[in-house]
């Protein structure tokens, strides 16, 4: 670099010769972790399966770290902070050092990277200049220097920092993933993303407030915060639709973190697949606290029955009789033991077994503890063992809920709370597919009914927990000798991983295929939807009770429960406070006002936004005749995917055409067929988030964003529900173009001329 280049530039080839010793250093890692998975690799003529185990569990270490590794290689360094003592600190995805052990990277996460997020000219501590260091690959293309010690004047008055360096992330190309937004968090969102996860922290905020990216560093700062206890149970995450969970799959790892499990609410009972919908009044009712009153009744009256009249059989050629009174001592002496109505049955039947076995001996004058022979007899007998099993049912609660909604006479004795057009509502036949909203009753009854198996899987399962204690022995014997360990594996959970078998050898696949797992926190977002039934449900997955909530009550649909935060928390409530997020990040300013004038017209008013940036003749509108409405928007489309082209260059960015849901069919047929979109991928799947077009519903577009919406019939959307109308119209980073064919709603009028 020659004397005479300007200060700028000898500050990027300062910043670049830095950028490089923390890729050196990145590469020293990858080289070590690969040397030593080469080194255990080799070793395959190992003669004991300990050894094997203890090779593998390396290996799986190993492996997890070059991922991390991997994933964190895209913009490493984050920026700089200079202090008033005159030192100064890197901040980087993931904290570095060099071969001397000196810090080259400050992890995002740690209590000095505080200031880069939070540090203002008002309050900027001793903080004098923060620097955000933008990079492509491994080369820096540009820094952006805030100083903190003059009162310089920010530029707008939301108190944003890093103001270039947002305002250049807010304005890429969307491609259908979500990004992390580690360079440019902003103090409102830092102080929730480090708050303290005792309790439920319950953020509201508006659209694009950066709720969803805040609940994902919140989740990677709490696993570094707390790694010892969060690397043993996990974190879960839920999101409102699998297309959602495709859309942020990525954020975590690229926070280097992956012990986390993001699901639907529908995806939380392993092995129960939901399939079917339900119509909006059985929605409601599946909703409600009833179902845990519902359940206790459906298990003593279907499941216990009483014995009506007594049954007696021919036993080792005695008569013997199973009495009323004898079951109904059984059953007591079950429920007794505390234990759930499967796991009690064995207590049940054996007292049963027990009181016919005697009746045998005492006819044959024989003493029954000297002649066992005689229980096994009773227990062989199939008549007997028929009808002690009909008055303690095994079942599943599958199977439970199936035999009560199939059956009204049956619903209605055990739900005498529902009126005959709720009973109805909830009618279908035996066979029938899963819903979103039967798991949480699901969950309610295995909840009661305790694990369902067949005496090969217990044996299978006492099998596998007695290898586990071995192995966890033999691992931990094996780390202390090898050195290994320190921080983020330890003796369990290596022995865990390793001992699982198959593709189950991960935390998180662990986790998220056994019901009784429970998460040391869990993350829900969209939470404005979620309803009593489902929040019991996670209460279970996580009874320490530490929560992150995100949600705007705004964007609730139609049926969702109503009320403020506290009421829609139910019994995590007295746990809970709440935060708010004030600045949309995403969608222009001009946008979000012909949403809110939109949405107020109509008799819903919305919280205010502040938008964090504008652009203007983002709003548009076009009218057409109800025979043009298909043909308008494939042009809509082609036209705006040119424009697209323009500015982000060819195939750059992403439509979404949101129309009412009974149009979304038909409309995507027709652009599917549409020989004028044939250059560019449409997502017909649904699930394909990095498809250029996607025509969805304004349920499916939740928590989605696009650079251009092109939003049909917005008055049937309203009429579906404000809450609907206000998600579809919030989506677009870039351009929101209303086709319609009957009237604007009233505000939406006003705002676009
Ligand atoms: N500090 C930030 N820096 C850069 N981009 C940000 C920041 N905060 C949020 N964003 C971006 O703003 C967009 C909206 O964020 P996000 O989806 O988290 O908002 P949300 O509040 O969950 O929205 P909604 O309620 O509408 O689903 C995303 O593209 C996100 O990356």
């Amino acid at each position: 670099m020659s004397d005479t280049s300007k200060p700028r530039e000898r500050a990027i080839a300062r910043e670049q010769s830095y950028v490089d010793s923390a890729y050196d250093a990145l590469d020293r890692q990858r080289l070590g972790y690969e040397k030593r998975l080469a080194g255990v690799r080799t070793q395959s003529e190992l003669e004991s399966a300990g050894a094997r185990t203890e090779r593998d569990s390396f290996a799986t270490h190993y492996e997890d770290n070059l991922r991390r590794i991997r994933n964190v290689e895209n913009r490493l360094v984050l920026g700089r902070l200079d202090f008033q003592d005159g030192s100064l600190e890197h901040i980087g995805r993931i904290g570095l050092r060099d071969e001397d052990q000196e810090i080259l990277l400050l992890d995002w996460r740690a209590p000095q990277a505080e200031p880069f997020y939070r540090a203002t000219a008002a309050q900027p501590g001793p903080v004098v200049r923060r620097r955000h260091i933008q990079t492509r690959l491994r080369q820096v293309t540009g820094i952006e220097d805030e100083l903190l010690d003059t009162e310089t004047e920010n530029s707008s008055d939301l108190e944003l920092t890093g103001e270039g360096a947002l305002m250049s992330a807010m304005s890429q190309a969307r491609d259908g993933k979500m990004t992390d937004i580690v360079a440019t968090i902003q103090a409102e969102q830092d102080r929730i993303i480090r708050a303290d996860s005792t309790g439920v922290l319950v953020v509201q905020g508006g659209p694009g407030t950066g709720k969803t990216a805040v609940a994902l560093h919140r989740a990677a700062y709490l696993l570094y915060a707390q790694r010892e206890r969060l690397s043993r149970s996990g974190v879960l995450v839920i999101g409102p639709t699998p297309t959602f969970l495709r859309y942020i799959d990525q954020v975590l790892p690229s926070l280097g973190e992956s012990d986390v499990v993001a699901t639907t609410i529908g995806g939380l009972m392993p092995g129960v697949k939901v399939t079917g919908q339900d119509a909006p009044l059985a929605n409601q009712i599946k909703s409600s606290l009833l179902w845990r009153d519902i359940a206790g009744r459906a298990i003593t009256q279907l499941l216990e029955k009483p014995l009506e009249r007594s049954k007696s059989f021919l036993i080792d050629s005695e008569k013997v009789t199973l009495r009323r009174r004898d079951v109904e001592a059984a059953q007591k002496k079950a429920r007794r033991s505390e234990l759930k109505h499967n796991e009690s049955r064995d207590i049940y039947a054996r007292a049963l077994v027990e009181n016919l076995a005697r009746q045998v001996a005492t006819a044959k004058e024989l003493e029954l503890e000297d002649n066992q022979w005689i229980v096994a007899d009773v227990a062989a007998n199939r008549d007997a063992r028929r009808e002690i099993n009909l008055h303690w049912l095994p079942t599943s609660p599958v199977q439970l809920l199936e035999k009560i909604l199939a059956d009204p006479a049956r619903l209605a004795s055990v739900a005498p709370e529902l009126s005959q057009t709720e009973r109805e509502a909830l009618y279908r036949p035996l066979g029938s597919v899963v819903t979103e909203a039967d798991i949480a009753i699901i969950d309610e009854f295995a909840e009661h009914l305790g694990s369902f198996s067949t005496d090969f899987e217990k044996h299978q399962r006492e099998a596998a927990q007695a290898r586990d204690a071995e192995l966890s022995d033999y691992v931990s014997e094996t780390m202390s000798a090898m050195n290994l360990g320190g921080g983020i594996v330890d003796a369990d959970l290596l022995a865990e991983r390793v001992g699982a078998t198959g593709p189950q050898s991960t935390l998180a696949e662990r986790a998220s295929s056994d019901r009784s797992w429970t998460y040391g926190h869990v993350v829900v977002d969209e939470a404005q939807e979620l309803s009593p039934m489902q929040w019991e449900m996670l209460i279970r997955r996580c009874p320490t009770r530490s929560f992150t909530v995100v949600g705007d009550l705004d964007q609730r649909p139609v049926g969702s429960p109503a009320g403020g935060w506290k009421e829609l928390l139910g019994r995590l409530a007295p746990q809970s406070h709440e935060e708010e997020l004030t600045i949309s990040y995403r969608t222009p300013g001009t946008v979000l006002r012909a949403a809110s004038k939109t949405l107020g017209e109509a008799g819903f008013p919305v919280r205010s936004v502040r938008p964090a940036r504008d652009i203007s003749g983002s709003f548009t509108a076009r009218p057409t005749e109800p025979k043009n409405l298909i043909p308008s928007t494939i042009s809509a489309v082609s036209d705006w995917a040119r424009f697209l082209d323009g500015e982000y260059g060819p195939g750059g960015g992403t439509i979404a055409v949101i129309t009412p849901e009974a149009l979304t069919g038909q409309v995507k047929d027709s652009l599917v067929d549409s020989s004028a979109l044939d250059q560019w991928s449409i997502n017909t799947k649904g699930t394909d988030v990095s498809s250029r077009i996607h025509v969805i519903d304004s349920a499916q577009a939740k928590g989605l964003e696009f650079d251009v919406v092109i939003l049909i019939e917005p008055r049937e959307i309203l009429v579906e529900g404000p809450g609907n109308l206000y998600v579809a119209m919030t989506r677009p980073t870039r351009q929101l173009h209303v086709i319609h064919s009957t009237p604007l709603p009233e505000g939406m009028e006003e705002a676009e001329n």
